[in-house]
């Protein structure tokens, strides 16, 4: 039996919150402070109505799929069911229903359906530009007219605590002859936002029905072996250099639950085609951290992004390209102005030329076997009661090995 104590608005996973997310003793569940509590058997009992969504369920996908009135609903069922429980006459049965936060294994929160990774981060594509591409004009005329995104792989999406063996593919650099086959020598991450559609569609998706069909976000670690990609992408753009490992975590964060956190997206110039012009524009003020063996090494503001996920979403499906339930398409890598701020190492230590100095002394440009990267994240709310609440979404962690 564990205890239930309310968390506190200064709490990131208070009931501000509610994040949901899939455990490996397979049952889904609602985080309320360090306590998660267990939907299905709290649908079972008559404690909250998803229509059956949760009941037996061992991932969220079929609550994702019932739509907004159904998450809204939900939402406000847990939120009267755990506001006052501490003096409610059903205490003893939701506590029964509770597990520690610490020492409950959690699961991919989804089925992954299809897999899309944007690159809409300005300060991210012009830095990568000059690294590629030092020649070329460092935006590609296409990038203010659509969010420029790819198909990535959705087998390999894994959940945070996963490590991932270090990719080995075809390499050639720049003083090579020839290519040769073996592990990448420069394994990085991308710090990104990633959005889970829930409600299906059967065609496009109006750029102003974006929370019509996304339920929420995770956090997303999209692996990027520098070496593999440079050779292979031209001109047809990331393939086994992205497709071996991307990691989320645990903990979806509704848009509901982010709305309080809504911020100016930027002004776009030049205007955008109708299909992308959006009613009401806004962005999400989400500050990551980005944690190399435990050393801070840079801070992504997430608000800046210059294509929102209405927007993605829009264009996505705008050559008729229907959307499926467990869809997560990520932001693209988010970088801000400065080195501090940038969602790679290889833009944060500039190709190598900057190592990074961690607590221990040792310094690195890209990542080696043994290495642990933690990526967290937390959305700022301003006005309204939550003003100056967090939002937490926890973190996304993964450790390179040695591939067998
Ligand atoms: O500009 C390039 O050639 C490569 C860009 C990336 O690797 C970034 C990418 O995968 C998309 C993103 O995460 O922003
Ligand atoms: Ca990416
Ligand atoms: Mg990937």
């Amino acid at each position: 039996m564990t205890e239930w104590t309310e968390p506190g608005v200064d709490d990131p996973f208070g009931l501000h919150n509610l994040p949901l997310c899939a455990t490996r003793d397979g049952w889904v569940g609602v985080r309320a402070g360090d306590l998660i509590l267990n939907l299905g058997a709290a649908e079972e009992a008559g404690l909250l109505d998803a229509g059956g969504a949760f009941t037996r369920e061992t991932t969220l996908n079929r609550f994702l799929a019932t739509g907004r009135p159904t998450w809204t609903r939900v939402r406000e069922q847990l939120t009267d069911l755990f506001t006052g429980l501490a003096e409610a006459p059903h205490r003893a049965t939701v506590e029964a229903m509770l597990h520690p936060v610490d020492g409950t294994a959690l699961a991919l929160p989804f089925e992954v359906a299809d897999y899309v990774d944007f690159y809409s981060s300005e300060e991210h594509a012009k830095n990568l530009s000059r690294l590629f591409r030092p020649d070329s004009p460092s935006l590609l005329p296409n990038w203010k007219s659509l969010p420029i995104g790819y198909h990535g792989r959705a087998g390999t999406v894994v959940v945070s605590g996963t490590d991932v063996p270090r990719p080995h593919g075809q390499r050639k650099a720049p003083d090579e002859e020839r290519p040769s086959y073996g592990p990448s020598r420069r394994l990085d991450i991308e710090a990104e936002l990633g959005f889970v559609v829930g409600a299906p569609s059967t065609g496009p998706i109006d750029v102003d029905d974006f929370r019509r069909h996304v339920y929420g976000a995770v956090l997303v670690n999209d692996w990027s072996a520098r070496d593999i990609q440079a050779w292979e992408y031209q001109p047809l753009g990331p393939f086994l250099g992205k497709s071996f490992a991307t990691s989320v975590s645990p903990w979806v964060v509704s848009l509901d639950a982010l709305e309080p956190a809504r911020s100016a997206a930027p002004t776009q110039d030049p205007p955008v085609l109708d299909y992308l012009r959006e009613a009401e524009r806004y962005s999400y003020d989400i500050r990551f951290e980005v944690f190399w063996n435990g050393t801070l090494v840079s801070r992504p503001p997430y608000a800046g992004i210059y294509w929102t996920p209405a927007q993605q979403l829009a264009h996505l499906t705008a050559n008729g390209a229907w959307a499926r339930t467990g869809d997560l398409y990520a932001s693209g890598t988010i970088s801000g102005a400065t080195p501090e701020e940038t969602g790679s190492f290889i833009e944060r230590t500039w190709n190598g030329a900057h190592p990074v100095r961690l607590d221990d002394g040792s310094t690195r440009s890209f990542l080696l076997d043994g290495d642990t990267v933690t990526i967290s994240a937390a959305a700022r709310c301003s006005g309204g009661p939550a003003d100056g609440a967090m939002v937490g979404f926890g973190e996304v962690r993964g450790t390179v090995v040695t591939r067998v």
